[in-house]
């Protein structure tokens, strides 16, 4: 269990903070993150001890159904975000700063991230960029708000990439990638996400910093790992990226109760007494 000078005052046991995702590089171990959107799917989360949940912009793709994450706003996040925290005890929370929120200045950036902070008890913020976001990352930090940065394959710029594509195949791939981590974490960042990116350079990156790593598509060698819930879980029954794992199919036990419902419902056998006034 984590400790906390404060866990005296508590009957549950104390949320992780950025100091323990530390510790646990250092000890060589490795963390869980799962996204989450609702206060029922978080408490069933953390309660299995998934150490951290993001609000990610993708409640745009699986929670709104658009094809993509640009039209999620400030307000959906933290309409999202507050649900989160609700049902929350343990873990650490994180949400992402939406398309549009971040990119104009630093003080947009700082404007943004603190508002976020205030209005929802996060604990982080994830922000998607590179080095030319190291000011952002470093007046937010300044300013008391930890900041995860999003590099690799970063979808609030699929129109600038081109699509949906590894990141990082270059042959120069690992010694850039470092270097732009090393600046990331330079600027402040709390702890680094990498997404689509090859195994090996992903690898090299997370032995470069000290702070934590965390990957999607990226190999076993970040210091956490994250999916989205509803790809990894089965509520998700379209198209899911490579790198997803099916660990659950969570979409056909929802399927087979609504249909035992309506069965149900249509031979009277639903309510029987036992659920009648
Ligand atoms: N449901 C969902 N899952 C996600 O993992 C996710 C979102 N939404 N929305 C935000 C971003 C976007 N992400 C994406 C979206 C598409 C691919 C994708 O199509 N990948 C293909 C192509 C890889 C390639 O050609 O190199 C794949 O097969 O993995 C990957 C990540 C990850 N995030
Ligand atoms: C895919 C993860 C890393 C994310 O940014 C999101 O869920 O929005
Ligand atoms: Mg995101």
């Amino acid at each position: 269990m984590v400790d906390s000078p404060y866990s005296v005052l508590k009957k549950t046991p104390a949320r992780y903070r950025t100091v323990h995702f530390q510790q646990m590089k250092e000890a060589g171990g490795k963390f869980a993150m799962l996204t989450c959107y609702d206060a029922l799917t978080a408490a069933i989360f953390d309660e299995a001890g998934i150490e951290t949940l993001l609000i990610g912009d993708s409640l745009g793709n699986v929670v709104q159904g658009q094809s993509s994450t640009l039209g999620v706003t400030m307000e959906d996040m933290i309409t999202f975000s507050k649900a989160v925290v609700a049902g929350t005890d343990r873990a650490f929370v994180v949400a992402d700063l939406p398309f549009g929120s971040y990119e104009a200045s630093v003080e947009q950036a700082v404007a943004s991230g603190i508002r976020l902070v205030k209005e929802t008890g996060i604990s982080a913020i994830k922000m998607e960029g590179g080095v030319e976001y190291a000011p952002h990352i470093q007046a937010l930090t300044a300013a008391g708000v930890a900041v995860i940065a999003h590099t690799g394959f970063t979808p609030q710029s699929e129109h600038v990439l081109g699509g949906f594509r590894v990141q990082g195949r270059e042959d120069d791939a690992t010694q850039r990638m470092v270097q732009e981590a090393q600046v990331l974490q330079e600027a402040g960042a709390t702890m680094l996400l990498m997404e689509m990116v090859p195994a090996e350079v992903a690898a090299a990156v997370d032995q470069a910093l000290t702070i934590p790593t965390i990957g999607i598509g990226a190999g076993s060698g970040t210091t956490g790992q994250v999916l989205v819930w509803q790809d990894a879980f089965g509520l998700n029954r379209g198209r899911v990226p490579s790198f997803v794992k099916r660990f659950a199919e969570v979409g056909d036990a929802l399927s087979d109760a609504a249909k035992q419902y309506r069965e149900e419902v249509l031979k009277a056998e639903f309510p029987d007494d036992e659920h009648s006034f």
